[in-house]
């Protein structure tokens, strides 16, 4: 008996679009995107381009009979469960392509099954994938066989005008128009109709269409972000359903091959026995964490990362729009309790001045005895860390922090606090928790825990400095106690400091990135130290 080693059979998708040579569009996506939603992936290709992440600089297209005789090879043995299109170049392949898909499929109604059509015409980069008298064969002669069409607004509005059939105003600019211009599609001959929301951003309050010269300048922060959505819109022809896929409208410039990684993921979904409405959910949000993790690979637009589910980052990499996203997961994450610390009643009593002065020096004569601690724990950093320059660094605040001492010492003197009384002070049990917690995570984690047990106090202490000194109800300059305390936290100096802080922690992290499970011990220490930060003032306001 001969063992039999062929019986894993794979789901198969194909793909029938243009080379991209530069990685990022085209069958290079579309094979990537095979892969990683666990297809095996089968080509025939189109044309080749010579392309970067800049342009489209040639285009040397395939004989169409060479693109038919691909086609056969791979139907007549292999097979496929699911095809899409991309790139088909000219006439003469789209007419090619049309003829041989009917040969393999001749007789199931809607002639080819799971069939994804991408009407690709122009590349981000401006250069014309189609040729223009191509339109019309495409319209004829593969859209009838197509299960899906995912046209994008600009590609809608082109096929829309090129055929004399449909009616519908040229310009697609709301969320109505792209319903009717779906509907329109359809009648064309694709079951479903996949209009893509991109180039339309929506204001998500409205639902209104941000302004084309608004629209321009997205890039350049006129928008918030968070403000915007987009549309992916499903119509479905045999239901009469319409279905909106509402994502967050994400700012970046790594979009290279969008449209090719989407329909290859429909198709790969499809292969892989999803139903329709399904296979194209998931896709959509596939491609928009392929977009999120995006690559910055050339000097031109950034390409899509489509293996981000493989190697998963629990924490995005810092970009220009988020340069710190450790710091804003871990502020958002620990909300409440930053919430409480940075906004307690005895940073309301600073704030005002109303703050008992017996509470305040009690509080002094504490912190100073906590930047003692302070001072070692970054002295454990220095000796945690593995780099000269690192070493350097902990030690640099050593000594800043050594300076900060003898300043809290004259201004004491000024409350009527003597040196004898501020060393001779018992440690209170807050300060007691707060300190020793922090030293036992720096001697038992590594650098970033240690970094994330003392940010608290950094960051915190930053931020309410900044707050006090420009909030309208502060009481400010000699009428108010408590001003000199916040000018302090305010200077460049200090905030400075914070932003080397932050910057450490944010390269730690990129450099770690740590799994789902690490990042929730990593803010179990935040917030643990937060929460000693609310006890400190507890201790402090209560002068216990
Ligand atoms: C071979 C090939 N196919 C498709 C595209 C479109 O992709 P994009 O619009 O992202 O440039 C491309 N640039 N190259």
């Amino acid at each position: 008996m001969t063992a039999d080693f062929h019986d894993h059979v794979p789901f198969k998708a194909l793909t029938i679009a243009g080379s991209d040579s530069g990685g990022g569009a085209g069958i290079q996506a579309d094979l990537k995107t095979f892969t990683s939603l666990e297809t095996f992936g089968t080509s025939v290709i189109t044309s080749v381009t010579s392309q970067n992440t800049l342009a489209v600089d040639g285009i040397h297209a395939i004989p169409a009979a060479f693109v038919a005789q691909q086609l056969e090879a791979v139907l007549s043995d292999i097979g496929t469960n699911a095809i899409k299109t991309g790139m088909l170049c000219n006439a003469e392949i789209v007419s090619a392509v049309a003829k041989t898909l009917r040969k393999f499929y001749p007789d199931s109604e809607k002639n080819v099954p799971n069939l994804v059509v991408d009407p690709v015409m122009i590349a981000t980069s401006g250069a014309a994938l189609l040729d223009s008298n191509a339109i019309e064969t495409l319209i004829k002669d593969i859209l009838p066989l197509c299960l899906v069409l995912t046209p994008n607004v600009p590609e809608a509005e082109f096929i829309l005008a090129n055929h004399q059939k449909t009616k519908t105003a040229s310009k697609i600019d709301s969320l109505d128009q792209m319903k009717l211009a779906a509907q329109e599609l359809a009648r064309l001959g694709p079951s479903i109709i996949l209009l893509k929301g991109g180039h339309l951003p929506l204001y998500k309050a409205s639902g209104k269409a941000v302004p084309q010269e608004l629209f321009d300048s997205i890039s350049d922060l006129s928008i918030e972000m968070e403000e915007l959505e987009l549309v992916d819109l499903i119509w479905d022809s045999r239901t009469g359903i319409f279905t909106e896929l509402r994502k967050d409208f994400l700012r970046t410039s790594s979009t290279h091959g969008t449209g090719c990684t989407l329909s290859a993921a429909i198709a790969a979904n499809l292969a892989r026995g999803l139903e329709a409405h399904e296979a194209i959910t998931k896709a959509t949000d596939y491609i928009q964490s392929a977009i999120r993790d995006g690559l910055t690979v050339g000097s031109g637009k950034g390409c899509l990362n489509h293996f981000h589910h493989v190697v998963h980052r629990s924490i995005e990499k810092p970009t220009r729009y988020n340069p710190h996203p450790l710091t804003s997961h871990l502020l958002k994450a620990c909300k409440d309790d930053w919430e409480k610390y940075t906004h307690h009643a005895f940073v309301q009593g600073i704030a005002d001045g109303t703050l008992p002065k017996e509470s305040f020096i009690h509080y002094m004569k504490q912190d100073y005895l906590f930047l003692q601690t302070y001072a070692r724990a970054h002295g454990l950093g220095a000796f945690k860390a593995r780099t000269m320059a690192e070493s350097k660094a902990f030690a640099d605040i050593v000594v800043h922090i050594a300076d900060e001492s003898k300043l809290h010492i004259d201004y004491c003197a000024k409350w009527g606090i003597t040196y004898e009384e501020m060393v001779n002070t018992p440690e209170s049990m807050a300060n007691v928790a707060y300190t020793r917690y922090v030293l036992d995570i720096g001697m038992t984690g590594d650098l970033l825990e240690l970094g994330l047990a003392i940010a608290p106090c950094l960051i915190g202490y930053g931020q309410i400095g900044q707050r006090l000194y420009n909030d309208p109800n502060t009481l400010k300059g000699d009428a108010n106690p408590y001003w000199e305390w916040i000018k302090n936290y305010e200077m460049s100096d200090y905030q400075s400091a914070v932003t080397r802080g932050i910057a450490n922690l944010e390269r730690q992290c990129n450099i770690q990135q740590p799994s789902a499970h690490r990042l929730k011990q990593l803010e179990e220490v935040f917030r643990t130290a937060t929460r000693l930060e609310v006890s400190f003032w507890d201790m402090a306001l209560h002068q216990l």
